[in-house]
């Protein structure tokens, strides 16, 4: 199966400065692929040289012929100013039928909030409205850029958890940002961790375990996945799994069965 998208090679140097450099990775479908990294680290840059907003000055971007990109930016200037119903917010200029909009809404969980203005919204159903927004284009591959922001810790688990719900009721690929390492490590196929380049990458656990993760988070990263782990060595024990590997060496075993589990109790 060709990936919904592929980068290879990537470098994005802006005003002399590279900020990533050699950045290779895929996304599936079916898959969610997580990148985290430090402040700074390059995120936001990569998933705009992904999306195609940001210019990028060495190797390649390729996606399947059509695909169909659903983006939730990280932040979204609104006008206080501007009474905005969230039915509007969704649709912007372009009309859709109602129907079509409360069904996205609902399928986030907030379609009762449709005629309710933009701007009382909580941070988490402002999250659920942005997402349902992005859905609204039946897209194959959902990008959020650090979908939780503005979320409270019960909030971060609803939302990843819908996150996987979504994934796996519409098998898309989901590609997205997050600074909440213990709780989206539970919720992805494969992490990325990236510091303007990709430091390790692979399944969660492997990545929790890999020396450049731990210095870069600190040790006490490692310690609030011990749950997450534990889960996860019935599993290894079992099927001989390997242990973690370095920079950038991406991981081929199947873990589909993985998608199952719930890990974030
Ligand atoms: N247009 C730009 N011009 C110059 N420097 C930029 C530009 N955009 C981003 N940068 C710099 O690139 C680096 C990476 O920024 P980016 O926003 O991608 O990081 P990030 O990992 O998403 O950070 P955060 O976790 O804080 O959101 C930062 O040092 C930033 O100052």
């Amino acid at each position: 199966m060709s990936h919904l998208i592929e980068a290879s090679g990537l470098a994005v140097t802006i005003g002399g400065r590279t900020l990533l450099h050699d950045i290779s990775l895929s996304v599936d479908e079916g898959e969610i692929v997580t990148i985290i990294g430090p402040n700074g680290g390059g995120k936001t840059t990569l998933v705009r040289a992904l999306l195609g907003t940001r210019a990028i000055s060495a190797g390649s971007v390729q996606r399947v012929q059509g695909l169909t990109i659903g983006y939730v930016p990280q932040r979204l200037e609104l006008n206080p100013m501007m009474p905005v119903t969230v039915a509007r917010l969704m649709t912007g200029a372009a009309r859709r039928p109602r129907h079509l909009i409360i069904e996205a809404l609902e399928e986030t969980g907030v379609a009762h909030l449709v005629d309710q203005s933009v701007h009382t919204l909580s941070g988490g159903e402002f999250r659920r409205v942005l997402l349902a927004r992005a859905l609204l284009r039946d897209p194959q591959l959902l990008v959020l850029d650090e979908p939780v922001a503005g979320v409270d810790h019960a909030g971060e688990l609803a939302l990843y958890e819908l996150i996987k719900t979504i994934r796996d009721q519409r098998g898309c690929g989901v590609l997205m940002v997050s600074h909440d390492l213990h709780v989206v490590m539970a919720a992805t196929d494969k992490v990325i961790c990236l510091n303007g380049h990709v430091c390790c990458t692979g399944q969660p656990h492997e990545v929790s375990q890999h020396t450049e993760y731990v210095r870069l988070f600190g040790p006490r990263a490692s310690e609030a996945l011990a749950f997450y782990e534990h889960q996860h060595d019935h599993e290894h024990d079992l099927s001989g799994e390997e242990m973690p590997h370095g920079c950038g060496h991406d991981h081929d075993h199947d873990h589909s069965h993985q998608k199952d589990h719930h890990h974030a109790g």
